[in-house]
């Protein structure tokens, strides 16, 4: 989950320039990356190595494109577009500038009582999402990956 500013080797991409690395999941680098037409603003950009995957790994990414597809929701983050290349998949989604909520709560130590509620009443509202989420703040959103069901 480590980020990072070096950009020596990133995948390339036909649209997007790929910035900045925003962290490191299961099987898959997400980095902060600019539209190169302008139009679509600051992205991020899922980028799965396909080398990398296996039929259960690439089962649960067709069921996180089809979940995230599917859901719509202020507080949930927008699944824009997915493309793919040789080496790579891509998936493209709105951009949480607030960083990653389990990184804000460790780097406090603790949360005081009324942020605490904040977040929790938020997280109420996914009252129809059963599953196991990563959540960034931004206000706060949630991305369905690394889905648990
Ligand atoms: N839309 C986003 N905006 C900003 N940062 C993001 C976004 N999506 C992911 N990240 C950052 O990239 C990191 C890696 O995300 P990724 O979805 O690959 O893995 P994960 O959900 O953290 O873990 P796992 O895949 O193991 O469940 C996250 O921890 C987060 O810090």
């Amino acid at each position: 989950m480590s980020a990072s500013s070096c950009t020596v080797g990133l995948p390339q991409m036909k649209d997007y320039v790929l910035t900045e690395s925003l962290g490191t999941g299961t099987y898959a680098t997400v980095y902060k990356a600019v539209h190169k037409g302008k139009q679509k603003g600051v992205v991020a950009v899922k980028c799965i190595k396909r080398s990398r995957l296996t039929v259960s790994s690439m089962e649960n990414l067709l069921t996180e494109i089809k979940v995230m597809k599917q859901l719509q929701h202020e507080h949930i983050v927008q699944l824009s577009e997915f493309e793919w290349d040789t080496n790579y998949i891509f998936l493209i989604m709105e951009y949480c500038s607030g960083g990653d909520l389990s990184n804000f709560i460790r780097s406090r130590n603790t949360l005081a009582e009324v942020e605490a509620k904040y977040f929790l009443q938020q997280l109420g509202t996914f009252s129809y999402n059963i599953f196991s989420p990563c959540l960034h703040v931004c206000a706060m959103r949630v991305t369905v990956i690394g889905l648990c069901v």
